[in-house]
């Protein structure tokens, strides 16, 4: 459902800070495919999805979504398919505005005539319906301001927004880093609640070792640029930390992850 096609990327072209990031990579999403996304700093994960999501473009190479050549459209043109949530909760929500103004504000997300804040009462049903999923009772704050939530609560929050509209691809950059570890580990299993029930395809890049092991079907490990691991299936279901750690250590530092 997503090709990446022989793309390449270099920053400060031309000059001395000049950085060959991605030569020639590709990659081949399938439909459905849950991806743990991991690698030490700077091997590319973030402009891996600013290159999906349209925030970078690549200097060369395809990008092809559901067969359609989006190599060319803006970031804002791609927005309808492409959702994204960042590391920081204060990125995915408006604090100002209650939940269901946010929520109105997703699902009116790349349609013609713009935020909506009149209170729909068909509305109020399905934003309650589709909170209820997070089992955190937002459901019964929906007039309440967005400040008054945690930063979990926040990030679950930015879950719901960003799949309301069914995008056909979902991008979750370190999206758990910012919170406390217990909040962490709800947060990761309301995504993998929320993946799972919408069946949206995911990249999710993260940090967190035993995090890449336990959710999704592929594992993708990125050095430098270059893919240097990609499993899934059985492969996947069996690797242990122990065994990631140490292919990791092949290539880079083992203690840069937590
Ligand atoms: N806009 C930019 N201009 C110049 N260099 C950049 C830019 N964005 C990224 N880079 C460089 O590209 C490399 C990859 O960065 P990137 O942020 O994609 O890595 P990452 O794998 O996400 O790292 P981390 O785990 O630290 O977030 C780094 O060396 C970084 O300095």
């Amino acid at each position: 459902m997503l090709k990446l096609i022989n793309i390449s990327k270099t920053f400060n072209k031309g000059n001395i800070n000049e950085q060959v990031l991605f030569k020639d990579f590709s990659l081949d999403i399938n439909k459905g495919d849950f991806i743990s996304l991991i690698g030490s700093n700077g091997a590319g994960k973030s402009t891996l999805l600013n290159i999906i999501s349209g925030k970078v473009k690549a200097d060369e190479g395809n990008i092809f979504l559901n067969g359609v050549d989006i190599t060319a459209k803006d970031e804002f043109e791609r927005c309808r398919n492409i959702s994204r949530i960042f590391q920081d909760p204060s990125m995915g929500t408006n604090p100002s505005m209650t939940i269901y103004e946010n929520l109105a504000m997703a699902n009116n997300k790349g349609k013609k005539f713009g935020l909506k804040f009149l209170i729909d009462k068909k509305d109020e049903e399905f934003f309650r319906d589709s909170l209820r999923v997070l089992g955190l009772n937002l459901e019964g704050k929906l007039h309440s301001p967005v400040s008054q939530l945690s930063g979990g609560q926040r990030q679950s929050l930015a879950l719901i927004m960003s799949t309301i509209g069914n995008p056909d691809l979902l991008l979750l950059d370190e999206h758990t880093a910012a919170l406390d570890p217990k909040t962490s580990e709800i947060v990761m299993d309301i995504t993998d609640k929320v993946v799972r029930e919408k069946g949206v395809t995911t990249i999710m890049v993260t940090h967190n070792i035993e995090y890449a092991i336990k959710y999704g079907n592929r594992l993708i490990m990125l050095h430098l640029g270059k893919k240097v691991l990609d499993i899934s299936g059985d492969m996947k279901k069996n690797l242990t930390k122990e065994e990631l750690l140490s292919l990791f250590k092949n290539i880079s530092d083992k203690s840069l992850f937590a």
